[in-house]
């Protein structure tokens, strides 16, 4: 299954909001879409979910436009939103209930999926816990099971790992890893470390704009000249920050580590370090502070 976004554009009155992005994307792997607020992720994500409409370019699925696939598109869609209203005084099982109508799922399967969905997002033992007594963390999770109800082939999660701690986080990831083993799953983020599992690509969004579309460690390959570590004093740090991106700080008490973004070795004590994902971030969205 190939999905392709053919020169999207979307404009909102004066606000073009995703500019003339091309991407190709294939079953058999998790994209995760990256950008700071503002870049366009919402807005993408609603076009190929079919909410919104391109202002121009076209979004095909297998070389057909989906906006002439009508309901065929669809049934092949999972989306969770990025803000998920749940029904509180429902309990899971009868939120999934409900979702399963409101999707045409016909009854006589509705509890089988329902039960399956929810052993995949690890809430069987909360299957008739009522919403409101849920952790941030297991509302994501129903919000992915809501998603998964009709065992879609193309899943878009916009944002899900937001309000997360930590341990959930990981969970979480644990659970899209799997899921993107046979589908195209499409994740927004603007957390470098959801990424940190195995993401099939990185797809940089600024400005509405795709800035780099690659394998996160061919990403990270071309910095690999470029990301320096550093002990300063105060004022070297200063000097450095007037004129480099610094992606890491630590306090030592002999000193300041940097992780400095430079092409040429920016201080003679500077020694090259292996590029990490936070230091793509930086590179691609971080701020250099002007003196
Ligand atoms: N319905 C709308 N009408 C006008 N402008 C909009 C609309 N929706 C989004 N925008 C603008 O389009 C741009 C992209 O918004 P979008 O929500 O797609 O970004 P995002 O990357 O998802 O950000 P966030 O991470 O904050 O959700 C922003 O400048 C936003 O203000």
């Amino acid at each position: 299954m190939i999905l392709t976004m053919d020169n999207v554009s979307k404009k909102y009155r004066n606000k073009l909001a995703v500019k003339e992005v091309s991407l190709e994307l294939s079953s058999g792997g998790v994209y995760g879409l990256l950008g700071p607020n503002g870049a366009g992720k919402t807005t993408l994500l609603r076009m190929i979910v079919d909410i919104s409409k391109p202002t121009s370019g076209q979004i095909l699925l297998n070389g057909q436009s989906i906006q002439n696939m009508g309901d065929r598109y669809r049934s092949l869609l999972g989306y969770m939103p990025q803000r998920f209203g749940f029904y509180n005084r429902f309990s899971a099982y009868k939120f999934l209930m409900y979702m399963c109508s409101l999707k045409g799922i016909g009854i006589s399967q509705a509890s089988a999926r329902v039960q399956e969905t929810l052993v995949t997002v690890g809430l069987e033992n909360q299957a008739q816990h009522k919403i409101r007594t849920f952790s941030e963390g297991m509302k994501q999770r129903l919000g992915i099971a809501q998603a998964l109800l009709n065992d879609p082939q193309i899943l878009i999660l916009d944002e899900p790992t937001a309000g997360l701690d930590p341990k959930e986080r990981i969970r979480f990831r644990n659970i899209i890893g799997e899921l993107g083993r046979d589908r195209i799953v499409m994740l927004s983020t603007h957390i470098i470390s959801d990424l940190e599992f195995s993401c099939k690509e990185m797809i940089l969004l600024n400005e509405g704009q795709l800035i780099a579309h690659n394998t996160p460690e061919e990403i990270m390959n071309r910095m690999k000249n470029n990301v320096w570590k550093a002990k300063l004093n105060p004022q070297q740090l200063a000097d450095l920050t007037s004129h480099f991106k610094v992606s890491g700080l630590s306090y030592e008490s002999d000193g300041i580590v940097a992780r400095i973004l430079a092409k040429e070795q920016p201080v003679p004590q500077a020694v090259r370090e292996s590029p990490r994902l936070e230091d793509v971030y930086m590179h691609y969205f971080g701020e250099e502070t002007k003196s």
